[in-house]
């Protein structure tokens, strides 16, 4: 097992870790990106961040609002140090819904939605930790709670969540269950194995992976592990094989109710939380599309943004692997410093890119859909759509892919922050396409000029300078 990539927690208290005050000046976020950049040019202060973050948590509209603490949750002091650690000063309204519900005797399976970047891992991850039983070496050693993830760097972060906050109780450990070259050991001794379905079901199957004394199983992005006709097939496989009793834990942004009644064959009886759809953008966000005569203007237009946002994190999301790898080549002639991502990519370079994208050595990504769900870095205060998302259809024109569209925008304005989203359209398909998806959420996607650039630097900067974009921009 890929015991380097999970890490042993259960450390020893070290110094006493006091709660955190309502305003701290430290960063509330686990992807230490933050800290690595001290944000840039176009980047909110962590001050303005914490500032604005109490602000919203006492704003009962909020996703980010909440009446009870932590410590009303009924956490153990042991996890109450590491999200003390971790600056999480109120919990989510998700975390304060969900939490009581999940860590209710008998347990009872969830299905659980909430807005992007409102903190979903922390609600299945505190349930996961407060179940484990770490009383023996035994129990210790044996996997307890299994989590699983659509790709390989969303399953290696929540790892690394769930060894952060459990690093204050004695014993944690998570195990990785991804593509690897390389040997495996015989036999995970992990009690928490975060993965990718396909390689879960192969460590299963070759008894590696024990799941006799599993408790818990959590699907993130679940709608997404249950849709696709290969991810969906796996999970099912894999469910197969655990005990009857476990505790079943799905949790997406978004369930469209095609895929509801089959999560709800998936995690039977479940406690739902849910969202209307137009409920679903996150406020922080500020959406605008940029009209393109043809593919070689959006390059152009590309490439111009980019001499304007200088300083912070983005996202490129393109349809193909191919175009992810002209567009790399092309900014890299020309002198930008880019990386790319895509499932065509080995494995333990795509680890690299994506570590060094959160701590900042790389600060632009291109990538396809593989990075659309999940990922968790605060520094992206801008996500460019260069090709809308979409459906194939192998009959008549493609149709845009809304949910898609939310999670990939969802990337930035994490927690409170603010970010822009920009797509790209260069065709009266995508112009459908995208108008379809204005649609779908009931928001608003404003044209950003681009006649004078000057204007755009402008517009682009008071939207991500501005801490309180949200109450602006409705
Ligand atoms: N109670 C909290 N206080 C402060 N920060 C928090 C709290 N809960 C979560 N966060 C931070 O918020 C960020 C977003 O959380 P997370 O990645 O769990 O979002 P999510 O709801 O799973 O989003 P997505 O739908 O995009 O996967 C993380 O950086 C996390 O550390």
């Amino acid at each position: 097992m890929a015991s380097d990539e999970g890490a042993s927690a259960g450390k020893a208290l070290e110094d006493r870790i006091t709660k955190p005050e309502s305003t701290p000046s430290g960063n509330a976020n686990t992807d230490g990106a933050s800290q690595a950049l001290g944000g840039g040019d176009l980047q909110d202060t962590e001050q303005d961040v914490q500032v604005k973050l109490s602000d919203l948590q006492a704003d009962p509209d909020n996703p980010l609002f909440s009446i009870k603490s932590f410590e009303d949750l009924g956490l153990s002091q042991e996890i109450l140090q590491g999200l003390y650690a971790l600056k999480f000063i109120k919990p989510s309204k998700i975390q304060e819904r969900a939490l009581p519900l999940l860590m209710n005797n008998p347990p009872t399976n969830m299905i659980g939605q909430s807005q992007s970047g409102t903190g979903k891992t922390a609600a299945f991850t505190l349930n996961i930790l407060n179940r484990l039983e770490l009383d023996t070496e035994e129990k210790r050693r044996t996997p307890q709670a299994l989590i699983l993830a659509p790709s390989r760097e969303l399953a290696r972060q929540i790892g690394g969540v769930v060894t952060e906050m459990g690093r204050f109780m004695e014993g944690v450990s998570v195990g990785m269950a991804v593509p690897k070259e390389g040997a495996r050991p015989s036999r995970i001794d992990h009690n928490v194995v975060c993965g990718t379905p396909g390689t879960v079901m192969d460590l299963v199957k070759r008894r590696i992976l024990i799941t006799n004394k599993l408790k818990v199983l959590v699907l993130d992005e679940a709608d997404n592990m249950l849709d696709q006709q290969g991810l969906g097939d796996q999970c099912i496989r894999v469910k197969a094989l655990l005990p009857k009793t476990i505790q079943v834990v799905l949790f997406s942004a978004t369930f469209d109710d095609s895929i509801r009644l089959y999560a709800a064959k998936f995690a039977p009886n479940a406690n739902e939380i849910s969202l209307k759809q137009e409920e679903l953008t996150v406020e922080g966000i500020k959406q605008f599309y940029l009209d393109c005569t043809d593919d070689e203007d959006k390059y152009r237009v590309l490439v111009k943004l980019y001499g304007v946002m200088t300083t912070s994190s983005s996202i490129i999301f393109v349809q193909t692997r191919q175009t992810a790898s002209e567009i790399e080549k092309r900014m890299t002639t020309e002198g930008h410093t880019v990386a790319s991502l895509t499932g065509g990519v080995e494995g333990s370079v795509r680890d690299k890119i994506i570590d060094d994208f959160r701590e900042g050595r790389a600060k632009v990504l291109i990538t396809t859909n593989v990075l659309a769900r999940g990922i968790d870095v605060s520094t992206v205060s801008m996500v460019i759509n260069y090709d809308v998302p979409q459906h194939y259809s192998p009959r008549g024109p493609p149709s845009g892919d809304p949910q898609t569209y939310l999670h990939r925008i969802g990337r930035t304005g994490r927690f409170g922050r603010v970010g822009v989203a920009i797509s790209f359209v260069s065709n009266k398909d995508e112009w459908q396409m995208l108008m379809g998806i204005q649609k779908y959420f009931n928001t608003i996607i404003d044209l950003m000029p681009t006649s004078d650039w000057d204007e755009t630097e402008k517009i682009l900067k008071k939207v991500i300078k501005n801490p309180r974009a949200r109450s602006d921009f409705k």
